[in-house]
């Protein structure tokens, strides 16, 4: 998978050079481009904002360097189109299900910007002959795309064959579709057995793996209850069989 990112900081991107990206990178699994947007603004002070049309506070980006500079992405490769994905807290929400559609394309172009947003003209262009999605990773405001898209890059690149061990596999992933789906994570134990008298629960020392299963279910519904209601009630009936149904 190529990923091409645009921004005013691209230093903010230093976390995707560590750990399972870092070395999905040095894999070749992941290929990923980063480019200051400030080299598509050709003047003396590298301009890249200014004033909203209407009025209002804040600054908005111009036009110019991003047409430019995706233009440049975009010759990267003339005969592929990248999926476009904008950062904002009015977008769609940024799922595992969404995390998983982005893992199965071959090219992601992420435009996070800063100030108050881009000038909706330039995916207006854009959206009328490749894919422009609006995503939000959360319902709160950050100041500005850059950590958003270290989040997707992150849950998006997990994902890819050979990125995770197969002891880590994804599958059993919360929110991964399946029989766990919108199941929240159990609690989780290692050696030793007694720290600060705290015990490691008995069942899963005991070796019964179908015991150990059905606990470790209890403790994924008894979580999910406790913390993600809506989930809970999300559930497919069918998927909550008559011990569940006790809890
Ligand atoms: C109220 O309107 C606002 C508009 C922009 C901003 C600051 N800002 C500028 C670019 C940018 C890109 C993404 C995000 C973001 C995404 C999520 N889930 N939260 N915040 C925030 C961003 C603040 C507020």
């Amino acid at each position: 998978m190529r990923v091409d990112v645009i921004s005013i900081f691209p230093e903010y991107f230093a976390p995707l050079d560590v750990s399972l990206i870092g070395k999905a990178r040095e894999r070749g699994i992941l290929d990923i481009h980063l480019h200051q947007l400030r080299d598509w603004a050709h003047d003396v002070h590298r301009t890249v904002d200014d004033t909203p049309y209407g009025g209002g506070p804040g600054m908005v980006m111009k036009p110019e360097p991003w047409g430019e500079a995706i233009d440049t992405v975009l010759a990267a490769d003339p005969a592929a189109q990248p999926r476009i994905i904008v950062p904002t807290p009015s977008g769609v929400p940024f799922t595992q299900k969404l995390a998983m559609e982005y893992a199965a394309e071959p090219w992601l172009l992420f435009t996070p910007a800063r100030y108050e947003g881009i000038d909706s003209r330039v995916m207006a262009e854009y959206g009328s002959r490749m894919r422009v999605d609006e995503v939000s990773v959360g319902d709160y405001v950050l100041a500005g795309g850059e950590v958003a898209v270290l989040v997707m890059v992150e849950a998006v690149g997990r994902l890819l064959p050979g990125v995770l061990g197969n002891a880590n596999s994804a599958v059993d992933d919360s929110f991964a579709p399946g029989a766990m789906e919108n199941l929240l994570e159990g609690p989780v134990y290692t050696k030793p057995p007694e720290w600060r008298g705290h015990e490691v629960p008995e069942i899963l020392l005991s070796g019964h793996h179908g015991k150990i299963a059905r606990w470790r279910r209890d403790e994924a519904l008894r979580r999910t209850a406790r913390n993600r209601l809506e989930l809970l009630a999300a559930l497919d009936p069918e998927t909550l069989d008559k011990h569940d149904r006790k809890l």
